[in-house]
């Protein structure tokens, strides 16, 4: 049988803020991976690019404005989708500007500022697990460039 070769492309982001801390949201209860908390984002619809829909899904979740530019490729995980073939790939920007206060603007959400130190221990979907791990890698990182304060 032939395999199914989609791929579905998912963008999400890491709003940081001072702490560090970084914006996470809870998923509604009756959609996939409900109750669980993951990064702000979606899937990419037709004729946008990743960083123009992690745009509009911003804009709507959270009400706040990003620039495409402000946006740094952090890391990604893939997932295949079942036994038809198939996969999911989840590309994490990082984002340290954005315009407005974030709000859980859509139905039977929840947003959070969730310290780096207690990130992974938040229930979140699997392919979220290794992409929280980069994001704090990263800013470990950085803070090391820098040097001590
Ligand atoms: N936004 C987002 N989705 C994630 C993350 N991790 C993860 O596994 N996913 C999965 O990626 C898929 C994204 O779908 P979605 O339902 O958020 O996309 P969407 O806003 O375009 O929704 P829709 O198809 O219901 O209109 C879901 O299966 C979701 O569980 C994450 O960190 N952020």
């Amino acid at each position: 049988m032939e395999k199914n070769s989609t791929v579905i492309v998912v963008v999400a982001v890491a709003l940081v803020g001072q702490g560090p801390r970084v914006l996470m949201q809870k998923r509604p209860a009756n959609k996939a991976h409900g109750g669980l908390w993951e990064f702000p984002g979606g899937k990419v619809e037709m004729g946008e690019t990743p960083e123009s829909a992690l745009v509009r899904e911003t804009d709507e979740e959270l009400g706040v404005a990003l620039e495409p530019a402000d946006l740094e490729p952090l890391s990604f995980a893939t997932q295949a989708l079942g036994s038809a073939g198939g996969s999911m790939v989840l590309l994490l920007y990082r984002a340290r500007k954005w315009r407005g206060d974030p709000k859980a603007l859509e139905p039977d959400t929840e947003v959070a500022w969730v310290d780096f130190s207690a990130l992974l221990d938040l229930p979140m979907p699997p392919l979220d697990v290794p992409l929280a791990a980069s994001l704090i890698r990263s800013i470990e990182g950085v803070a090391k460039a820098e040097g001590p304060s």
